[in-house]
């Protein structure tokens, strides 16, 4: 079954159609890639996964968004339930004025966990998770600002994964970092996936070819192509993705 999937989905921003009748499904424990030009509705599709659109005024929503099998848009899901499911980090590090532990902690707490044990252990793993235990372990009551934005940005990344999700939407969770922090989130990216379904928003196309299984090519609030990376790379069926793909526009 596919962890995501949308069927026939189409959203407008008052009578700006921004995605077009869009049907694609993602995989369990796969990373798939959006790319595109900018403007073409990546950021706006995976927000459909966790409603954050329903945070954004003049939002009109027709079709299905899928997740495990659940249609999310039914008037009886409790959206709080399902961003616990299906976590998300942004393009630029946005931790709370808080210390390091308890950004991590921020969610089990409001979740209701007392436990302070469960708390320690659960803060431990999810930055073990995110490597960047090594570098904090010895000051986690530091503020997380005095923090590099790498490390911000994999403190972030530690606190979506603690309250456990399945679902990890990245929307360009590097553009803001050096080439070293990159690297870092990459690689983060490539060991998270055994147990988690990640959907990753990306201008890069290296980056896409690197982390991602799958990619999905979108021009112009439409789905253009979708398929395994490298055969979206190497051969693709479209001659819009290949002239993106080949940098001849974007
Ligand atoms: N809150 C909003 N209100 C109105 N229009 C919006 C809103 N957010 C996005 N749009 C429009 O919807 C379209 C898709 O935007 P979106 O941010 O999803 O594109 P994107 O592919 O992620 O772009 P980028 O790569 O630049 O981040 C754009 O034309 C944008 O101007």
């Amino acid at each position: 079954m596919n962890s995501l999937e949308s069927k026939d989905l189409n959203l407008y921003y008052g009578n700006f159609h921004a995605l077009k009748n869009i049907t694609m499904g993602m995989k369990k424990n796969e990373v798939t890639a959006f790319i595109g030009p900018s403007g073409c509705g990546k950021s706006t599709y995976l927000r459909c996964f966790n409603r954050m659109n329903d945070l954004i005024d003049n939002v009109r929503i027709e079709g299905e968004v899928l997740v495990d099998g659940v249609d999310i848009y039914q008037k009886n899901i409790l959206v709080d339930d399902l961003r616990k499911h299906v976590g998300m980090v942004f393009q630029k590090p946005n931790p709370f004025p808080k210390s390091i532990f308890e950004n991590v902690a921020y969610g089990l707490r409001v979740n209701g966990t007392k436990d302070k044990k469960l708390i320690e252990e659960r803060v431990e793993t999810s930055l073990r998770q995110a490597a960047l235990w090594d570098e904090v372990k010895d000051k986690l009551k530091k503020s997380a600002f005095e923090l590099s934005g790498g490390q911000q940005q994999r403190l972030c990344i530690a606190r979506a994964l603690a309250i456990e999700p399945s679902v990890l939407l990245m929307d360009e969770p590097a553009s803001a970092l050096d080439p070293i922090s990159t690297a870092k989130i990459e690689e983060l990216i490539y060991q998270l996936k055994e147990n988690y379904t990640i959907v990753i928003v990306t201008h890069n196309m290296q980056q896409a070819g690197r982390v991602s299984d799958y990619t999905a090519f979108f021009y112009l609030g439409e789905l253009v192509e979708f398929g395994k990376t490298k055969n979206l790379f190497t051969s693709p069926k479209d001659e819009r993705t290949q002239n993106y793909v080949t940098g001849r526009f974007g």
